[in-house]
């Protein structure tokens, strides 16, 4: 079978057709799409719903050695919102323009999911056969925290049975000619602070206000900011080696029907902050700063988690996976993006989280990593795109990639199975 490049962006643009976007995401057409792509393919699949309405497809294909540690690659098939008018092209229509695919999910990730099948189909083509077993999931859910999802799938008995030696999952765009890869990630941290007070008349100055308590937290949590951000600014830290606060929402005031209630200082107020703690960062001592100087008691102030992941394992151990000689699939993707021409960035830690952390709480190798080079960064933001001739280009290095890490064969790499 010949596949021309035409074909290979009109499966693309199919699939970043279909609206995975949340709060609705079309879940079943997306698996469906998937599962007659793999059907094509003469891959296996399954379905599975590990929670009613979200299925995760996972597609198999096998290898001549099947004791041997298997190979996940790994794709969310959701997508963020949009904001429908502010694109200059519609985002669910996979429109291309000057080259550039516009949709949303064309950076965040359903390039990649596309890519690992595309890349399967060529190697497929040329007769190559994998030595060890290639598994493909579809994971549902990355975008709202992965729990119905990869985490899910991560800690079931189908994920045992599988025997995942290495799971490659998202990464980012450069804005030059190498890749950008990663080892590690931030760990969300989504901080809700509330303040009390003394309510009062408009007019009248008095200490210990609610929107007082608030600012000066807010005060604070800004210097830590523009401390961290400084780090970066400089080229001293790289951007995920800090840590990230910024404010996403306010709520403050009494509403009236023209706006606000003006002369009346409210009795509440609260401030919401997405936080990303990198593996390198002191928990303990950010904690404390929460307690102490963000929402102390002291200041009527109280505050609560909606998310906080630890960016340590059990042990207490940063979570990240090595990119050394200990870790020999760290040195197969390098040479095999060598092999491809393709040139690697010292790698980084993931500025925001991927479901990656699923599979190295588990103890698991996982490398972030999405082969887009020469694009702007723009996942969750407007007019996201991708260049068609980086799509294809991306492909040719998964495929240089499956065929380096499907073909090896080393029998050291089985300790998992001797525990
Ligand atoms: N990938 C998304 C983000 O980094 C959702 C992860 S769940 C905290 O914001
Ligand atoms: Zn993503
Ligand atoms: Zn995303």
């Amino acid at each position: 079978t010949s596949v021309t490049d035409d074909d290979i962006i009109s499966r693309f643009q199919q699939y970043l057709k279909i609206n995975t976007a949340h709060p609705n995401p079309k879940y079943y057409e997306a698996a469906d799409f998937i599962l007659s792509e793999a059907k094509a393919l003469s891959l296996e699949s399954q379905s599975i719903e590990f929670v009613k309405g979200k299925p995760l497809v996972i597609l198999k294909w096998p290898g001549k050695d099947t004791t041997l540690q298997s190979i996940l690659l790994n794709s969310h098939t959701d997508v963020v919102p949009v904001e429908d008018h502010k694109w200059v092209l519609p985002p669910f229509e996979a429109r291309v323009e000057n080259g550039n695919v516009y949709a949303r999910g064309s950076q965040d990730m359903k390039c990649v999911g596309l890519q690992y099948l595309e890349a399967i189909r060529k190697l497929k083509d040329s007769g190559f056969r994998p030595l060890r077993d290639v598994y493909l999931s579809f994971v549902p859910d990355e975008e709202i925290g992965g729990h119905d999802g990869a985490e899910k799938f991560a800690n079931s008995e189908v994920f045992e049975r599988m025997n995942v030696g290495i799971v490659l999952d998202e990464g980012l765009p450069s804005t030059n000619e190498k890749y950008r890869v990663f080892y590690a990630e931030r760990s969300p941290w989504w901080l809700v602070i509330k303040s009390t007070g003394a309510p009062g008349h408009g007019a009248k100055l008095y200490d210990n206000t609610a929107m007082e308590n608030l600012f000066k937290s807010i005060e604070s949590i800004r210097r830590f900011r523009g401390a961290q951000f400084d780090l970066v600014k400089a080229g001293l830290t790289a951007e995920g080696e800090v840590v990230s606060v910024n404010m996403v929402a306010l709520k403050a005031g009494t509403p009236s029907p023209t706006g606000f209630v003006m002369n009346l200082q409210p009795s509440e107020a609260e401030a919401a902050f997405d936080i990303r703690v990198p593996p390198t960062a002191d928990q303990a001592s950010l904690e404390r700063r929460i307690a102490e100087e963000w929402a102390p008691t002291s200041r009527n102030m109280t505050f609560e988690f909606k998310q906080k992941v630890s960016a340590y394992d059990k042990f207490g151990q940063p979570i990240l996976t090595a990119t050394d000689q200990s870790n020999h699939w760290w040195s197969l993707l390098e040479d095999a993006i060598a092999k491809a021409n393709g040139k690697l960035e010292k790698p980084e830690i993931f500025p925001a989280s991927t479901d990656a952390r699923y599979f190295r709480d588990r103890g698991l190798p996982a490398i972030g990593f999405s082969p887009m080079a020469n694009t702007p960064i723009l996942l969750h933001d407007h007019n996201e795109f991708l260049n068609k001739d980086e799509y294809l280009r991306g492909i040719e290095i998964y495929e240089s990639i499956i065929k380096v890490y499907a073909s090896f064969g080393d029998t050291k790499d089985s300790t998992r199975d001797e525990l």
